[in-house]
């Protein structure tokens, strides 16, 4: 098992795009890596996700590896106990993870030890996006706190690719797809349950983070919809549904319809919110999970923030470093220029703060009171 307040303490990236060979070992808890457009700062934060997801957050592996090379990896160490992790992935598609030197088969069991949280563009996917962005953020929060939930929703996703296959082979309703409809009923009653559990203590945190990072937003609020009608259990809503679940050949309700709905004075917080707003509605999100994680005993995660500075003014970017500083979470950061965070992170936690110069693709640390550096 995984320790409870995990951190980086090394890391060594090969061949992730403009990355080639990067070792590196003067992590602090923040840690800030500056540069110019293209100079490979996001890759950094790329190769930190692959660690621990086994995935990049942008883009397919094909566009992950280097061009020219069949695979890229990355290995790095964790503090406390100097667990190490790898990850290498190929271009054809092999995975392969280690965990203390033994390779591992899943990446569930990977994602335990560095349970990272992104703030980047794509987070506004969970304003402006699909249902399926929230149900995965809100997914992530439960697996992280709640050890019985993984089962449950494997359990579930088994559950419904079955039943969704019966309900295109028979034509009428049958003995077999009663069965399947009890399977789904008890794995997704017991999943959503988890889910709005979660969501009760996540809703508070989130509207206390939102007072703080953004007070002029008023009428902020979350509400869950667990993705059935609320007067009725699943199992009744399922039979309900039956006839025209058969006729479509899928099941239409249950916890894969699920959602968050983010409202502003009631109107829909996508529609309503400048570019701006969003993006502090997106840090609250995201805060709110790793607060409520390390205050349940979990531990921290750790934050990947790539170029905080877009779309926030000054003081609200200020505001954020704040609340990042004050949850003690080791923190990934880019920005463009040394000053853009440097300057705006709370004076009393400047030294946690380490800085990297990246350029070319080469990563340089830099001293914190050098000025050399476009400071
Ligand atoms: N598969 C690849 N192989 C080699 N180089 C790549 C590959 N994919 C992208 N690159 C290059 O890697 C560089 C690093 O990109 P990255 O997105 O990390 O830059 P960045 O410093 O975050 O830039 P920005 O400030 O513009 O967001 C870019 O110059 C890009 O063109």
């Amino acid at each position: 098992m995984p320790a409870a307040n995990t951190s980086l303490s090394r890391l060594q990236i090969n061949q992730v795009r403009n990355l080639k060979g990067i070792r590196l070992d003067q992590f602090q808890r923040v840690n800030v890596f500056f540069g110019h457009n293209g100079s490979g700062k996001t890759s950094v934060l790329e190769a930190i996700h692959l660690l621990g997801m086994a995935r990049s957050f942008r883009g397919s592996i094909k566009s992950l590896v280097s061009h020219g090379e069949e695979s890229c990896t990355v290995f790095g160490a964790l503090r406390p106990g100097n667990t190490t992790l790898g990850v290498q992935r190929s271009v054809s598609g092999e995975v392969r993870i280690k965990i203390a030197g033994t390779p591992v088969r899943t990446v569930a069991e990977l994602v335990e030890y560095l349970p990272l949280q992104v703030i980047n563009a794509n987070s506004f996917d969970l304003l402006m996006g699909a249902p399926g962005a929230r149900r995965r953020y809100l997914d992530w929060g439960v697996f992280h706190v709640e050890h019985r939930f993984f089962d449950q929703w494997q359990r579930f996703q088994r559950g419904i690719k079955q039943r969704n296959m019966l309900l295109r082979r028979v034509k009428m309703a049958s003995e077999e797809l009663s069965v399947w409809t009890r399977e789904l009923a008890q794995s997704g009653e017991a999943l959503s349950q988890y889910r709005e559990a979660y969501f009760r203590l996540l809703l508070p945190r989130f509207i206390a983070i939102m007072a703080r990072l953004a007070p002029s937003l008023q009428g902020l609020e979350l509400r869950y919809r667990r993705g059935w009608d609320k007067q009725l259990s699943y199992q009744e809503a399922l039979v309900n549904s039956t006839d025209s679940d058969l006729e479509q050949g899928y099941t239409h309700v249950g916890p894969q319809r699920a959602d968050i709905r983010v409202l502003t004075d009631g109107h829909s917080a996508a529609d309503t919110l400048s570019r701006g707003q969003q993006k502090l509605v997106v840090c609250g999100l995201k805060l709110a999970q790793g607060q409520l994680m390390s205050e349940m005993g979990k531990g921290h995660c750790t934050y990947l923030v790539d170029d905080l500075p877009s779309e926030l003014d000054r003081e609200h970017c200020g505001l954020v470093c704040e609340l990042l500083a004050s949850m003690q979470a080791q923190v990934f950061i880019t920005c463009v220029q040394q000053r853009d965070i440097g300057d705006v992170w709370p004076d009393h936690d400047q030294p946690a703060l380490a800085m990297f110069h990246v350029e070319h693709g080469e990563v340089t640390p830099v001293q914190t009171g050098d000025s050399a550096i476009d400071k």
